[in-house]
């Protein structure tokens, strides 16, 4: 079992189940629009490649064809909106994260977040979680020109902290997050629990599948 320096972390389906205020602004914007809103179930599916991707994917559910640019602009204005106002709202902790993220920084690991979601909401999103000092370094969809599954993110971290990406583990819930950490050389866990597009994770292939985030403090050897 690899010896890991820095721990790099997705947020949604990995840290945080965010869907339901995921799906709470996907249908405010659905509904100033007057379409039909979406399950929260169908809200899940969508997560994973970002802000954009999730407002293109429920507006073309909603109306049975894709939005033209203009229309996905507006209402991508109109998420970000009502995101605003739901993403740091009652949020829930996979059970187990809190206590191991704990235990890793007690052991002198080093912690930071890699998320698609739009960065605008993720220092909120933290501060409302209690977890604005864990993370030495945290990068959104948009904080670079690329996302995941672009390894470019995890690669920044690594260089920005002075880890090789063999010193690095990512943890994450979606295909994107696997094969950014395989692109970037980084070795990967994957919990069950997440988004992955209603898919099983294994598929993909991660160096590790965890049913639970606790499981993170033995495959770290803590
Ligand atoms: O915003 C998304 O689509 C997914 O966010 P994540 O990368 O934290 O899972
Ligand atoms: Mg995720």
């Amino acid at each position: 079992m690899a010896d890991f320096d820095l721990v790099q972390f997705d947020l949604d389906g990995t840290l945080i189940d965010s869907v339901p205020q995921l799906a709470e602004a996907i249908n405010d914007m659905l509904a100033s629009l007057g379409h039909a809103t979406q399950t929260v179930d169908a809200v899940r599916h969508w997560v994973g490649n970002g802000a954009d991707m999730l407002v293109q994917r429920a507006l073309t559910a909603a109306r049975g064809e894709a939005p033209d640019a203009e229309l996905h602009r507006h209402a991508r204005g109109l998420f970000d909106e009502a995101y605003a106002g739901h993403a740091d709202g009652a949020l829930v902790f996979y059970p187990g994260v809190l206590d191991t993220l704990e235990r890793l920084r007690s052991a002198g690991k080093r912690l930071a977040l890699v998320t698609n979601k739009p960065y605008r909401f993720v220092p909120g999103i933290l501060a409302a979680a209690g977890l604005s000092s864990h993370f030495e370094l945290a990068l959104g969809g948009d904080s670079l020109a690329e996302k995941k599954p672009s390894p470019a993110p995890l690669l920044h971290v690594c260089e920005r902290l002075d880890v090789s990406p063999a010193r690095s583990l990512m943890v994450g819930d979606s295909e994107n997050d696997v094969l950014a950490a395989k692109a970037a050389g980084m070795a990967v866990a994957a919990l069950t629990y997440g988004y992955n597009y209603g898919r099983p994770i294994a598929d993909s292939q991660p160096d590790w599948v965890l049913d639970d985030f606790a499981g993170l403090a033995a495959l770290l050897k803590l």
